[in-house]
C-alpha cells in the first residue's frame, strides 16, 4: 500500500502537495452520528496555519477548510470524510533555480531518486504543508475523543539550549495564546527572541515538543507491532522533521536500575494507579491509564539562506546554493498541532479496534 494512510479501522488518507492545487485528506471508518461541522475542522486549521506570526513563514493561506462527503444534517453519516484546503498563495520562482539541486537536510534527492518524475516546487509532497491531511484527520479524530472525555495536547518544551522549567499541564489553553506554543509564557519569550535571532542570520533552529493524552483507559493498544506506544511513534515519525521520538522516561532508562524504572502501582480510592509514570502511560504496547507522554526531537529547517554545498545533478557537478523563498526558521511552534492531530487518529483508531467506540455508530459506543 503505498504510504499515505495511517490507521487500520480509521483510516486517514491524505493527499496534495505545496504548490499543487488543494491539499486535504479522506476519513473512512468514522462511525455515525458525530457531530461535524467545517468549524469543527477550521478550528484546528487555524492553530497550524502559516503566515500568523513573525516566527512562522510569511506564505499567506487563508487554508479554509471544505467538506465534500461524509456528513449528512451536520453528523457523520459512516461514509467516507472528505475535506480539502485550496493553495492560494502558490510561489514557485524561488524553486526554479533549485531545480536538479537538492536541498541539503530536505528530501528532494531522495524523492528524485525514487520518483525519477518530481514536482520539485516547494518539495511537492515532501513540503510540510502536506500536514494539512494530517490535521484535517485529526480534527475528526479529536471530535470522536470527546465523546470519551479523552484529551490530546502538545506544547514546546525547548527550542535550541532553552528549556521549558517544570510544566503546569493545568495552564495549558496558554499554549497557543503565544507564538511559540510553549506553555510557560516567560520561557515563550526567551525562544520567541532565540528564533528571531536565527531567523536574521539566515539559519533555522530545532528544539522539542512534548505530547500528553489524558483519559485513556487502562487496556487499549496490542502487544505485538501494533503496540501503542509503536503506532504512536509510527505517526509522530512520520511527521516531516521528527528526528527522534521517546515515550515516558525514553534514553534516559538506559542510565537507570530496574528498582528506579519500574512503576509501582497503589490504590487511589478504587482506582489503580502508579507512583511514578518512567513508562509514559503504556506498557507491554497497550495503556495502564496513566497520562500517555511522548517527546519529540524536531530538526532545524532544512531550507536555510546561509551558502552550502549541494550536486547539480544535470550537469554531475558540484555547486553551492542559497535558498532564498519562504520558510520557517522553527519548525516546533508549528508542528504542535500536527502531532496533536497525529497522536489523536492512532487513539481513535486503537479505541475502535478495541470497542470501546462502536464502529459502526457513535451512540452504540460502550463507553468508559
Ligand atoms: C509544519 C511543518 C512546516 C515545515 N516548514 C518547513 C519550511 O518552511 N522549510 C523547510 O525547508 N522545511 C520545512 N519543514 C520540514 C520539511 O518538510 C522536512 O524537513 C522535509 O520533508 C525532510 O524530511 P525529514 O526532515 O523528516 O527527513 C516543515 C515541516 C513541518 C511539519
Ligand atoms: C506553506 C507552508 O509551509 C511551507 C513548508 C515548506 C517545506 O519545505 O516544508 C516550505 C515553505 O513553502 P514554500 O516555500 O513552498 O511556499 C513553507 O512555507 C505551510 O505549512 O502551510
Amino acid at each position: 500500500m503505498p504510504g499515505n494512510t495511517i490507521g487500520k479501522m480509521f483510516r486517514v488518507t491524505t493527499f496534495g502537495s505545496s504548490h499543487g492545487k488543494a491539499l486535504g485528506a479522506v476519513i473512512d471508518g468514522c462511525p455515525a452520528g458525530l457531530e461535524l461541522s467545517e468549524k469543527d475542522i477550521q478550528k484546528e486549521l487555524d492553530k497550524r496555519r502559516p503566515g500568523i506570526s513573525k516566527i512562522t513563514t510569511p506564505r499567506k493561506e487563508p487554508d479554509k477548510v471544505e467538506i465534500l462527503s461524509g456528513v449528512f444534517n451536520g453528523k457523520t453519516d459512516g461514509t467516507p470524510i472528505a475535506a480539502l484546503v485550496y493553495n492560494k498563495d502558490v510561489d514557485s520562482s524561488a524553486y526554479e533555480k533549485l531545480k536538479n539541486k537538492p536541498r541539503p537536510g530536505h528530501g528532494d534527492y531522495g524523492w528524485i531518486k525514487r520518483y525519477g518524475h518530481y514536482d520539485y516546487r516547494g518539495g511537492g509532497r515532501g513540503s510540510g504543508r502536506v500536514t494539512i491531511g494530517h490535521v484535517i484527520g485529526g480534527a475528526v479524530a479529536k471530535k470522536l475523543l470527546k465523546t470519551v472525555n479523552i484529551e490530546v495536547f502538545a506544547h514546546v518544551i525547548q527550542v535550541g539550549n532553552i528549556k521549558a522549567g517544570k510544566i503546569d499541564y493545568s495552564k495549558r489553553k496558554e499554549r497557543f495564546k503565544n507564538s511559540v506554543r510553549c506553555i510557560d509564557k516567560n520561557t515563550a519569550k526567551k525562544m520567541e527572541e532565540l528564533i528571531l535571532k536565527v531567523k536574521k542570520e539566515g539559519n533555522s533552529i530545532g528544539g522539542i515538543v512534548e505530547l500528553v493524552i489524558l483519559g485513556v483507559p487502562p487496556g487499549v493498544g496490542d502487544p505485538v507491532f501494533s503496540k501503542l506506544d509503536a503506532d504512536l511513534a509510527h505517526a509522530i515519525m512520520g511527521i516531516g522533521s521528527v528526528k527522534g521520538v521517546e515515550i515516558g522516561m525514553g534514553f534516559e532508562v538506559a542510565r537507570h536500575m530496574g528498582s528506579e524504572v519500574n512503576d509501582e502501582f497503589y490504590l487511589d480510592k478504587n482506582k489503580i494507579k502508579t507512583v511514578t509514570n518512567n513508562s509514559g502511560g503504556i506498557l507491554g504496547g497497550i495503556s495502564n491509564g496513566m497520562p500517555i507522554i511522548l517527546r519529540m526531537a524536531v530538526k532545524p529547517t532544512p531550507s536555510i539562506s546561509i551558502p552550502q554545498k549541494t550536486v547539480d545533478l544535470e550537469k554531475m557537478e558540484e555547486t553551492k546554493i542559497k535558498i532564498e523563498g519562504r520558510h520557517d526558521p522553527c519548525i516546533c511552534p508549528r508542528i504542535v498541532p500536527v502531532a496533536e492531530a497525529s497522536a489523536a487518529i492512532v487513539i481513535a483508531d486503537h479505541l475502535i479496534r478495541s470497542g470501546i467506540i462502536h464502529p459502526c455508530n457513535i451512540k452504540a459506543s460502550g463507553g468508559i
